[in-house]
C-alpha cells in the first residue's frame, strides 16, 4: 500500500510556491542567453532517446525543488513498492505488474508468495507457437485456407494500444491485414466485416474481464457472421480466440479455453498491450519484433528503478507537467508526433493519462484541494499545425506541449523528412521565442509597407512566445525505441500519480454511465413513453422512439 501524503501540504510545495512568485514571469530565451550550457544542463539521453526540457520555465531551483517534493512524497518507496509486486493498487486489493510482462531479465517477482514469471513466460511462449503457424499459414481454417485476416475484437485498453503499436511499426509489418473493432455502434463492426472472407478471417476477442457490453455485442455479431458460412459450430474453434483474464466467461461465450491467451487481474487493462491482450501486434510485426518491443519497455522500466531522479526521464516528464498543472494552473497537456506512425500515441495516452490519474479523492480517501490529472490531447504533426496550433501560439490557454520526432524515417522519400523536421523544429523555437513588435514592424518596413497601413495589424502579428514545450528527438522508431518511449510516459503517469496522492490504477469513473445505460438499455425496447428519469433524459428517450 502506498502511503496517503497530502501533496499541498509538504514543505517542498510550499518552498516551491514561493519559488514560483520569483519565476513566473521569467522568459525561457533569457534562461537560454544567462546560460550557455542550459541544454546540456536541461536534457537527458537514454538509448536512442533524447530529451531536451531546456524549453521550459524552469530554473535549476526550480528543478531542485521539483526533485525535494518527489523525495517528500517518499516517490523512492513508492517505485519499490510497484516492482515489486506490492498492492499499490488498493481500492481493488490488486498488484500493478504490467513491468513483470516485460521482464526480460527474468528476476522472480511474487505476488502472494508465487513467482509470475512462469506464467508470464508461459504465455509468451504459447503466443509465439500461435503466430508462427498463422503467419506461416500453417493454421487453417475451417475449409483448410490460411488465414489472411485478423480481427481484434476490444474497447479502451483492449483496442488502444494494440491499435496503437501497430499503426506505430506498420513498418515491420508482415502480409497479414488486421482490423480493430471496438465501437459498439453497429456501423464498426458492419464496415469492419465488408469485404472479408469468413474462410480466411481470425477474430481475436479481446477482454480482460470478458463482460464488456460492447466487446461481448461485437462478438456475438462477429460469431454469428461467421456462422453463417460456416454452417457448422465446431469451424469456431479455428477461427475464434480470446484474450482474456476470465476462463469461466470464455467458455461460456464458446471458445475453447485451448484457444485463450491468458493475463492476471495485476494487468491493469490501458497497461496491458505488453499481456495477451498483444496478440494482435505479435501477429502483425512477429514474436521477435514483440520482443523488442518488450526489451525496450524493460530497459526503461530499469533507468526508471535505478537513475538518480535528476536524470531519470519519466520522473523529470513527471515533475515538469506537475509544475504546469499545479502552479501555472495549466489545465492541459498536448502530445505532438512528428511521425505519421505515431498518429494514435496521444489517443492511447488520453485513456493512459486521464483514467489513471482523472481522480478529484485523494489516497486518503479525501477530496483534494488541488489540480490532478490534466487533459490530454494532440494529432501528428504537421497535420495540427493546421488546425489548433493558433491557441497554443496566440490563445489564452498555457498548453505544455511534448514534441516527438524520429531522426531517421521508414520512409526517405525525397525532401520530405527534412520538411518534416524542420517543421518539429522551429514550432518548439517559435512557442519560445514568439516574435516581438519591433520585429513585426521590421518585416513590414523591409516590406515597404508604410506605417498608416501597418500599424493597425502590428498587435494581431505578435506572438508573446514563452509557451513551454519538451522535445523528445527518438533516432528511429523501432519496436525497442516504441517500447521505451510507451514505459517512460507510463511511469511518468505513475510519479504524478504518486505525488498527486491519488490511486493511478483503479477506474471507478467509468461505472456509472456503464450502470446507467444497462437500465436505459430495457426502456428502449417497447413503444411506450418514459417518464422515469429528468426531463431531459425522458424528453430525449421520447423523441428518439418517436423517430425510429
Ligand atoms: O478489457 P475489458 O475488460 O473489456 O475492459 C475494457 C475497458 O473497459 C473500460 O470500462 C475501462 O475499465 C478500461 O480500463 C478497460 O480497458
Amino acid at each position: 500500500m502506498l502511503k496517503s501524503i497530502p501533496f499541498n501540504r509538504t514543505l517542498a510545495y510550499q518552498k516551491l510556491l514561493a519559488h514560483f512568485e520569483t519565476v513566473q514571469t521569467a522568459q525561457i530565451k533569457d534562461l537560454f542567453q544567462e546560460d550557455p550550457a542550459r541544454f546540456e544542463q536541461f536534457s537527458l539521453r537514454f538509448e536512442d532517446i533524447l530529451l531536451d526540457y531546456s524549453k521550459n520555465r524552469i530554473t535549476g531551483e526550480t528543478r531542485r525543488l521539483l526533485l525535494e517534493l518527489a523525495q517528500e512524497c517518499e516517490l523512492s518507496d513508492a517505485i519499490g513498492k510497484l516492482f515489486s509486486g506490492d498492492k499499490i493498487n488498493a481500492t481493488e486489493d490488486r498488484a500493478v505488474l504490467h513491468v513483470a510482462l516485460r521482464n526480460r531479465s527474468n528476476t522472480p517477482i511474487d505476488v502472494d508468495g508465487e513467482d509470475v514469471m512462469p506464467l508470464v513466460n508461459g504465455v509468451l511462449e504459447k503466443a509465439r507457437v500461435f503466430s508462427e503457424k498463422v503467419i506461416s499459414g500453417d493454421w487453417k481454417g475451417y475449409s483448410g485456407k490460411a488465414i489472411t485476416d485478423v480481427v481484434n475484437i476490444g474497447i479502451g485498453g483492449s483496442d488502444l494500444g494494440p491499435v496503437m503499436v501497430t499503426e506505430a511499426l506498420k513498418a515491420y509489418k508482415n502480409h497479414l491485414n488486421l482490423h480493430f473493432v471496438s465501437n459498439v455502434d453497429g456501423t464498426h463492426i458492419a464496415e469492419t466485416l465488408k469485404g472479408l472472407d469468413p474462410e480466411t478471417t481470425l477474430f481475436l476477442i479481446a477482454s480482460k474481464t470478458f463482460t464488456t457490453q460492447e466487446t461481448m455485442a461485437n462478438a456475438h455479431s462477429a460469431r454469428d457472421w461467421f456462422l453463417k458460412s460456416a454452417a457448422d459450430e465446431s469451424a469456431v474453434a479455428k477461427h475464434f480466440v480470446a484474450l482474456s483474464t476470465n476462463a469461466k466467461e470464455v467458455a461460456k461465450f464458446g471458445i475453447d479455453t485451448n484457444n485463450m491467451f491468458e493475463f492476471w487481474d495485476w494487468v491493469g487493462g490501458r497497461y496491458s498491450l505488453w499481456s495477451a491482450i498483444g496478440l494482435s501486434i505479435i501477429l502483425s510485426i512477429g514474436f521477435d519484433n514483440f520482443v523488442q518491443l518488450l526489451e525496450g519497455a524493460h530497459a526503461m522500466d530499469n533507468h526508471f528503478r535505478e537513475t538518480p531522479f535528476e536524470q531519470n526521464i519519466p520522473v523529470i516528464l513527471a515533475l515538469v507537467g506537475i509544475w504546469y498543472n499545479n502552479f501555472f494552473g495549466a489545465e492541459s497537456h498536448v502530445i505532438l508526433p512528428y511521425d505519421q506512425y505515431l498518429h494514435r500515441f496521444a489517443a492511447y495516452f488520453q485513456q493512459g493519462d486521464m483514467e489513471s490519474n482523472g481522480k478529484y479523492v485523494s489516497r486518503g480517501g479525501e477530496k483534494v484541494d488541488y489540480q490532478t490529472g490534466p487533459i490530454i490531447w494532440g494529432e501528428p504533426g504537421t497535420n495540427g499545425q493546421h488546425a489548433f496550433y493558433q491557441l497554443i501560439h496566440q490563445g489564452t490557454k498555457l498548453i505544455p506541449a511534448d514534441f516527438i520526432a524520429p531522426a531517421i524515417s521508414h520512409n526517405p522519400l525525397g525532401d520530405h523528412h527534412k520538411m518534416l523536421l524542420s517543421n518539429f523544429f522551429a514550432q518548439t523555437e517559435a512557442l519560445m521565442n514568439g516574435k516581438s513588435r519591433e520585429e513585426v514592424i521590421a518585416e513590414f518596413e523591409a516590406k515597404g509597407v508604410s506605417p498608416e497601413v501597418y500599424e493597425p495589424l502590428v498587435a494581431f502579428k505578435v506572438f508573446e512566445g514563452n509557451r513551454p514545450t519538451n522535445s523528445i528527438l527518438v533516432k528511429e522508431v523501432t519496436p525497442r525505441t516504441l517500447g521505451s518511449l510507451i514505459a517512460a510516459y507510463e511511469h511518468k503517469i505513475f510519479v504524478q500519480g504518486v505525488i498527486w496522492n491519488i490511486y493511478s490504477f483503479d477506474q471507478w469513473g467509468v461505472e456509472l454511465g456503464k450502470q446507467l445505460a444497462s437500465k436505459i438499455y430495457p426502456e428502449l425496447q417497447g413503444s411506450e413513453a418514459v417518464s422515469s428519469h429528468d426531463g431531459s433524459t425522458n424528453g430525449l428517450i421520447n423523441a428518439y422512439k418517436a423517430w425510429r
